[in-house]
């Protein structure tokens, strides 16, 4: 990809700063131990050079809309530029829960329409669709020219677990995916226009205030980036940010746990992408001091367990007080 500085600084001036520290994610070529080093270690890293995703360079709007087939698409809707992830099976968790997005399925060439069509004021829209078998066959043959052979390799190296899904993105530019994690392994393929990803070690676990286990947004953070509350998160300020910025043919790989903002770089018009997610491997022996992640997977374990055994969401918080609160405290 034509290396960002060269397209001179304005790229940098579009994009949002914050007042956390910043530092880079190393670029390298999937050839280099380093990058290897950095994959076994859980530590992401943008590789250059996979072809992991050259066979699908060429998509763009039209060749989507001519070879996508005849299936519906789950599109999101937003009255804002950020799209949160949320779990509709949980909202009864929260009283008056207001939904971020909306969810319609439509057709590839209705998706195209409403993008192209779209003025200031309009809702904002974001393609999320796992690839499957309606596509047609153009689509079938770029995803079977995916480098198959070197993902592979990577995923029995690190002993993951299976792929689980692939996701075709395509969104508009300025659109936000807010700060999350995932419980997958990721391998991140940019095919068209810039995303830059802020990532953020597990250890910033204490300085994002997810949500509650049980919320529908679970696993993103409470904090507002754009206008973060200082009394509510105090910590927030001390979060270390990684940037990587993909173009075209760089592939981002995305630890599980890591958190992670994705906007998409404003100036680039539309933003396709297509993610890996691997299930993790088998556990790893524990070892001590536990692993940031191995911390976070405990957390949340205990939390389903007092929710489970509460089986009543406003009692949670109640009962973790009682039981630290002037004893572990
Ligand atoms: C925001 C959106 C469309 C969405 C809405 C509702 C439910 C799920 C999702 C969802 C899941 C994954 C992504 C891709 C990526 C972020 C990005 O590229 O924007 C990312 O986070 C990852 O690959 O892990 C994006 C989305
Ligand atoms: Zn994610």
């Amino acid at each position: 990809m034509a290396d960002l500085e060269s397209q001179g600084s304005d790229v940098k001036f579009h994009l949002k700063q914050y007042n956390f520290q910043i530092e880079n994610v190393p670029r390298l070529s999937c050839t280099d131990a380093k990058a290897e080093k950095l994959i076994s270690n859980g530590l992401p890293v943008i590789l250059t050079d996979t072809k992991l995703v050259s066979s699908a360079l060429h998509w763009d709007l039209d060749y989507l809309s001519e070879n996508m087939g005849e299936g519906d698409f789950t599109v999101f809707l937003s009255d804002t530029n950020k799209f949160m992830y949320f779990d509709d099976k949980k909202i009864e968790n929260v009283k008056d829960f207001k939904q971020p997005t909306q969810m319609i399925e439509m057709k590839f060439p209705e998706f195209v329409t409403r993008l192209r069509s779209y003025k200031e004021g309009d809702k904002r829209l974001y393609m999320q669709q796992a690839l499957n078998d309606t596509v047609g066959r153009r689509i079938v043959m770029d995803f079977l020219g995916f480098n198959w052979t070197w993902i592979t390799e990577q995923q029995k190296k690190n002993k993951w677990g299976p792929l689980t899904s692939n996701l075709l993105l395509v969104g508009m530019d300025s659109n936000i995916t807010p700060a999350h994690y995932d419980e997958q392994e990721n391998f991140f393929a940019q095919i068209k226009g810039c995303k830059r990803f802020l990532l953020f070690d597990p250890s910033n676990f204490e300085c994002l205030y997810p949500f509650p286990v049980y919320h529908p947004h679970d696993r993103q953070s409470q904090v507002d980036f754009d206008n973060p509350d200082s009394l509510r998160f105090p910590k927030f300020q001390d979060a270390k940010a990684f940037e990587a910025i993909v173009g075209p043919g760089d592939v981002l790989y995305l630890p599980m746990y890591w958190w992670h903002q994705v906007e998409s770089v404003p100036g680039h018009g539309t933003v396709i992408s297509v993610n890996f997610w691997y299930k993790a491997g088998p556990t790893e022996k524990v070892q001590y001091p536990l692993k940031a992640h191995q911390r976070v997977a405990m957390t949340r374990n205990i939390e389903k367990m007092i929710i489970q055994a509460l089986n009543d969401p406003t009692e949670v918080a109640p009962f973790m007080q009682a039981m630290v609160l002037g004893r572990y405290t």
